[in-house]
């Protein structure tokens, strides 16, 4: 689609003869969240790099927000990155922090309150950043990749050692992003957690893309059942077998509903219906890859 924000084609780097990113291509769309997910070294950092213009594909186009990133700086202004590990100058306050990456990006140095304000540090904007706690720079590092409105943003790793009320803040933030129309690109190993925030999921190994698709389509390519879970004192179903105090039975999705009403008609207790986790896609589509 022209309208991409980001476009792939065959792209490769390779690093010492060893390719970190091999002949990738995918495009990522206006208001979309998408999640890229891969093991250490799967080359998801390298990808980032070169979306922000800091490394040079070896071969293929790389096109983000409409300009080549190395060449692009006006479209760099619109484009926001959250780094694996935020480094800060410990000296200066939050406010002299946002107001110097500000000036990197071309807007004015004061007046971002109302940013200090979104990611909850109003209250610290002029306390010194050595005074922070993690979660705290965590926020200010949001804050500066949230500066002037992006229209792409680039988040690494970006809930590494956040705890579970920061993380539902930056995807309640992440989501308002989406819905004004940008394009989020959250980078990450925390798979299942991303299960409810990435409406795409881009599965990477050794810089290959191994699968491409929204949680649904990846659960029906990788084919894996459902478990359906409950206590009985006899099970309605041949299939069940025992787990502890439970019985289970293990389900394609066609089989799930009519499973469901003959257990609900068994008058079946603590009934629970777990479909496959990303975590569990990912596994199957990573032994698919070694086999
Ligand atoms: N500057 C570099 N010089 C040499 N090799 C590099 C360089 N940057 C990355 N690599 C190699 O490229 C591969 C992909 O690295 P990359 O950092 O992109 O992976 P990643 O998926 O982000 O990993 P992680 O989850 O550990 O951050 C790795 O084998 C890494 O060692």
């Amino acid at each position: 689609m022209s309208d991409a924000t980001v476009i792939l084609e065959a792209v490769t780097k390779t690093y010492g003869g060893r390719a970190a990113v091999s002949e990738l291509s995918y495009s990522l769309q206006p208001g979309q969240v998408v999640a890229l997910v891969g093991h250490n070294g799967a080359g998801k950092t390298t990808q980032i790099k070169m979306m922000l213009g800091l490394t040079r594909p070896d071969a293929g186009r790389l096109q983000v927000l409409g300009a080549d990133p190395v060449h692009g700086t006006g479209a760099r202004r619109q484009l926001g990155y959250l780094p694996e590990s935020v480094q800060f100058h410990l000296a200066f306050t939050g406010r002299e922090t946002l107001g110097f990456y500000a000036q990197l990006k071309g807007l004015p140095a004061r007046g971002h309150d109302a940013l200090f304000q979104r990611v909850g540090l109003a209250e610290a904007a002029d306390r010194p950043v050595r005074g922070y706690s993690k979660g705290m720079r965590q926020r200010l590092g949001l804050a500066q990749a949230l500066l002037g409105t992006p229209r792409l943003l680039l988040l690494d790793e970006p809930t590494s050692g956040l705890d579970p009320a920061l993380r539902r803040e930056l995807y309640g933030i992440v989501a308002e992003l989406a819905r004004a129309g940008a394009t989020v690109l959250l980078s990450s190993h925390a798979l299942t957690e991303l299960e409810d925030q990435a409406a795409r999921v881009i599965v990477v190994n050794r810089g290959r893309k191994i699968a491409d698709g929204t949680m649904a389509e990846l659960r029906r390519l990788a084919g894996l059942p459902s478990r359906l879970r409950f206590r009985a004192d006899a099970s309605p179903d041949n299939r069940a077998t025992r787990a502890g105090d439970y019985w289970q039975i293990e389900l394609a999705e066609d089989e799930k509903a009519p499973a469901l009403r003959q257990v609900i008609a068994a008058e079946a207790r603590e009934i629970t219906l777990e479909d496959p986790s990303l975590d569990d896609i990912y596994a199957h589509f990573l032994k698919r890859e070694a086999a």
